[in-house]
C-alpha cells in the first residue's frame, strides 16, 4: 500500500520504517526542513535500537522517502497517517494545534476521486477523529475520506521490537471500508486475535486508559514502597509475592522514581482535563500525579536528612539523565527536577548519561558540571544518586566506586544496584522501599 506518515518524532518515524520494512511504499512528511534533511542521508534523529540499519536499508530499498511537501504523497496515498505532537496546554489537556494544522493541510490537498483512509496515531481526546473528519470536509465538501482512530503503544527503548511485536493492535472507526484497508495493513504485525477493532472514540479511550493505568500501577507501587520502607519490609520480595498473582502481573511493578518521559506525564494530565470539562473529578488520577511529583524528588529529601545543616558545597554525583534507558528522550525526566533541587540546595552536581548530554544541557541549571565518562563524575563525590538504570552503572564494579568516591552515601533510585554489595563495602545505601 502507498502510505504517507506526517511527522517523523518517534511514532512518525518508527511506523515509517517499519511499514516500509512490510513491503509498503512509504513517504514521511515533517515541516522540520534540518531533520528531513538528516533523514534523507538515514541519519535518525533519535537514539533508538534497531532503528538506523532498518533506515538505512529502507532509503537504498526506495520505500522509504522523506519530505517536507504534503500534497504530493497525500494524492497518491492510500492510507495517510498523522503522527505530530500531542503536548500538555498549560491547563494540562492536550494541545491538538499540530493536529488541527495538518487536518487543515489535508482538507486542501485530499483527492476526492479517490478513497483515503486517515488515521490518527498521535495520541488525542475522545472524539478527535470526528473533529479531523469534519476539519477536511469543511476544506473539501467532496473527499471521499474517513478518519480512524490507530493508537500507538511503543516504548521508547524498544520501539522497533514493540512495533513488528505488539500486543494488540486496536482498529477504531465504523466505516467498513475504511476498517478492512486497516487490518489489511497490519495484518503481518498481529495475529487476527490480536486486532481489535472498536469505534474510533473507544481506540481514543483505550489508549488514554492504557497510560492511566501503567502510570497509576507505577505510583502504587511506589506508595507500597514508601509504606515498606516504614516498616522495614522489602518492596523487591513484596513486589515479586504481589506479581505473582496472574491478576496483577509482575510487569511494571519496579518501584523507583516515578514515571517520566513524553506520554505518561502529559497523558495523565490529559485524561483528567477530559473528565474535567464534563464535571468529573478524577481523584485516583489525581493521586497517581501527587505520588508520581513527590517520588522523584526522594534523592534529595534523603541527602536533605542525611545532612540536616543543608547541602551547600555537598558534591554529588547524578548517574543517568534520560527519562529511561535506550533513548535520548529528556522529557519530563526525573533528573532535571532533581539535579535542580540539589543546585538550588547548594550542592556541586557532576551528571553523567552514556547517550544524552548536549541536548540536557539547556534544560538543566548552568551550575551543573557534565561529564561522558562515569569515572570523572564520581571522583571525589559525597554521595552518588542512581536516576536512569543504564546497564553501565549496573556493571560498574563496586570497587571502581570505592576508589573514586571519598563519601559512602549511595542512592539507588532505580533499585538497579546490588545493595549487599554496597553495603559489604561500607556504603550507605539507600533503595526504593528496600533499606
Ligand atoms: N514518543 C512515544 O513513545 C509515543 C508512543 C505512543 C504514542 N505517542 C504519541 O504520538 C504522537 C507523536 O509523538 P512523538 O513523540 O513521535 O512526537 P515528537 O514531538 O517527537 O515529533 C512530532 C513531529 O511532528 C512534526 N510536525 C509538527 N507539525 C507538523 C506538520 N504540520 N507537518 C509535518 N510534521 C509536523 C514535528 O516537527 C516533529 O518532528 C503524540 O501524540 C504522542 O503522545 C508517542
Ligand atoms: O515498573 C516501572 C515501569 C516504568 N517506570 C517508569 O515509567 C516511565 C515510562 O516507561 P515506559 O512505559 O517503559 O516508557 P514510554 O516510552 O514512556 O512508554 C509508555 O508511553 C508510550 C507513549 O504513550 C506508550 O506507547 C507505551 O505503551 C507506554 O509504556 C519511565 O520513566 C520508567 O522509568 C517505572 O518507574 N516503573
Amino acid at each position: 500500500m502507498k502510505l504517507t506518515i506526517l511527522g517523523t518524532g518517534y511514532v512518525g518515524l518508527v511506523s515509517g520504517v517499519s511499514f516500509a520494512e512490510l513491503g509498503n511504499d512509504v513517504v514521511c512528511v515533517d515541516k522540520d526542513e534540518e531533520k528531513i534533511k538528516q533523514l534523507k542521508k538515514g541519519i535518525s534523529p533519535i537514539y533508538e535500537e534497531g532503528l538506523e540499519p532498518l533506515l538505512e536499508k529502507n532509503i537504498h530499498n526506495g520505500k522509504i522517502h522523506f519530505t517536507t511537501n504534503l500534497a504530493e504523497p497525500v494524492a497518491a496515498s492510500d492510507i495517510i497517517m498523522i503522527a505530530v505532537g500531542t503536548p500538555q496546554a498549560d491547563d494540562g489537556s492536550a494541545d491538538l494545534s499540530f493536529v488541527r494544522t495538518v487536518a487543515g493541510e489535508l482538507g486542501e490537498v485530499l483527492p476526492s476521486d479517490k478513497r483515503t483512509v486517515v488515521v490518527n496515531k498521535s495520541t488525542v481526546p475522545i472524539g478527535s477523529a470526528e473533529e479531523v473528519e469534519s476539519m477536511i470536509r469543511e476544506k473539501n465538501a467532496t473527499a471521499d475520506v474517513a478518519v480512524c482512530s490507530v493508537p500507538e503503544f511503543l516504548r521508547e527503548g524498544s520501539a522497533v521490537k514493540d512495533t513488528f511485536h505488539p500486543d494488540r493492535i486496536v482498529i477504531g472507526t465504523n466505516v467498513s471500508w475504511a476498517r478492512e484497508r486497516l487490518v489489511q495493513l497490519h495484518a503481518p504485525l498481529a495475529d487476527a486475535n490480536d486486532i481489535i477493532t472498536t469505534s474510533s472514540r473507544s481506540a481514543e479511550m483505550i489508549k488514554y486508559a492504557s497510560n492511566a493505568f501503567l502510570a497509576t500501577k507505577i505510583s502504587f507501587v511506589n506508595e507500597i514502597a514508601n509504606i515498606c520502607e516504614a516498616y522495614e519490609a522489602n518492596i523487591d520480595e513484596v513486589a515479586q509475592g504481589v506479581g505473582a498473582d496472574r491478576r496483577i502481573s509482575p510487569h511494571f511493578l519496579n518501584a523507583g522514581l516515578g514515571y517520566g518521559g513524553s506520554c505518561f506525564p502529559k497523558d495523565v494530565q490529559a485524561l483528567i482535563a477530559l473528565a474535567r470539562d464534563k464535571n468529573y473529578e478524577a481523584n485516583l488520577l489525581n493521586s497517581t500525579v501527587a505520588i508520581n511529583a513527590t517520588q522523584r524528588l526522594k534523592p534529595v529529601e534523603i541527602l536533605q536528612q542525611q545532612f540536616p545543616r543543608g547541602l551547600r558545597d555537598m558534591k554529588v554525583a547524578v548517574l543517568g539523565l534520560a527519562f529511561k534507558p535506550g533513548t535520548d528522550d529528556m522529557r519530563y525526566a526525573p533528573s532535571i527536577d532533581i539535579i535542580h533541587e540539589l543546585v538550588k540546595a547548594g550542592a556541586d552536581v557532576h551528571a553523567h548519561d552514556p547517550i544524552v548530554l548536549d541536548d540536557a544541557a539547556p534544560l538543566l541549571p548552568r551550575a551543573v558540571s557534565l561529564h561522558d565518562n562515569v569515572g570523572q563524575a564520581i571522583t571525589g563525590v559525597d554521595a552518588m544518586v542512581l536516576v536512569t538504570e543504564w546497564d553501565v552503572y549496573k556493571q560498574y564494579s563496586i570497587a571502581e566506586f570505592s576508589s573514586a568516591m571519598t563519601g559512602k552515601i549511595v542512592i539507588d533510585g532505580r533499585n538497579a544496584l546490588d545493595a549487599k554489595t554496597f553495603k559489604e563495602h561500607g556504603f550507605d545505601y539507600y533503595g526504593i522501599g528496600r533499606r
